[in-house]
């Protein structure tokens, strides 16, 4: 998958805008999410994973917030054959024309529908698999409840939701050397102190992670069976959650 380079905060700004999935990220989401979030690679590649042992013939697959289609691609790559239809939606038209260029690179036999709409309103039904990767975190706090006990409603049983998030901590020092540990990590990727700290000021309003306790709670509470983190570097988690 083509990116450019990010350097979207590489030059001193006056006034940092909340950050928005509009075309100029689009452009370097690929090159931005590789840098920026460690484990990404592994995570996407392990929902190709759990997508071959969980997705069942003739089922639906959500990928909700699907921005370039990396997940939708490595699930599908694992399902041919079996009559399934992937939704990929995300409310970034921007991102989505990439991805519909992205999905034509490949062929397929499995029908993938890219809609262009948000992800609160969309209906969920037949679903082996959902994979919410690093998007639940983007939305209102008050409005996640709801979203997962549609997901819940619109699942088979057995059925997976994969959840990726990066976590906060209410310990305070546990937050501050995982924190710390991130900020190495897009240090060694190659991010200045100017723009590590342009986009932190830019996606303060806009993302609020949850804690570990909080989206536990949030998944039995809504009556998922089982529940677990299957992956973690310093502030970056992906949970499972089976039906
Ligand atoms: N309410 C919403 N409705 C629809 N889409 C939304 C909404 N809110 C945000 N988005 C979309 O969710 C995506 C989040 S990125 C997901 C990465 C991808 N999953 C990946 O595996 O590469 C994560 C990140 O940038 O950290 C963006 O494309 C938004 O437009
Ligand atoms: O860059 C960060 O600091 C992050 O927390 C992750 C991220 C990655 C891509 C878009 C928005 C946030």
């Amino acid at each position: 998958m083509n990116s450019q380079q990010d350097t979207i905060y590489a030059h001193a700004a006056d006034q940092i805008a909340d950050f928005q999935f509009d075309q100029r990220v689009a452009g370097v989401f690929n090159d931005m999410i590789r840098r920026s979030v460690p484990g990404y690679a592994q995570i996407i590649n392990t929902i190709g994973d759990f997508a071959d042992r969980f997705v069942v013939p003739k089922s639906n697959v959500y990928d909700l917030g699907s921005s370039l289609g990396s997940a939708t691609l490595s699930i599908r790559r694992q399902i041919e054959g079996r009559a399934c239809q992937i939704f990929a939606i995300d409310n970034s038209q921007s991102m989505i024309e990439r991805c519909k260029e992205n999905l034509a690179a490949y062929v397929s036999d499995t029908q993938v529908n890219l809609l262009c709409a948000d992800i609160r309103d969309i209906e969920i039904q037949h679903a082996s698999m959902v994979v919410l990767n690093f998007t639940l975190q983007f939305l209102p706090i008050s409005d996640r409840d709801a979203l997962i006990k549609r997901i819940y409603d619109g699942m088979l049983p057995g059925g997976i939701l994969v959840i990726s998030e990066k976590l906060y901590f209410e310990d305070n020092q546990i937050q501050h050397l995982l924190d710390s540990q991130h900020l190495n990590f897009k240090r060694a990727n190659g991010y200045s102190e100017l723009e590590i700290s342009q986009k932190r000021s830019a996606l303060e309003n806009v993302m609020r992670p949850d804690s570990l306790t909080v989206h536990q709670q949030r998944l039995t509470a809504n009556g998922f069976s089982h529940f677990s983190v299957w992956f973690q570097c310093f502030n970056f988690a992906s949970m499972v959650a089976i039906k």
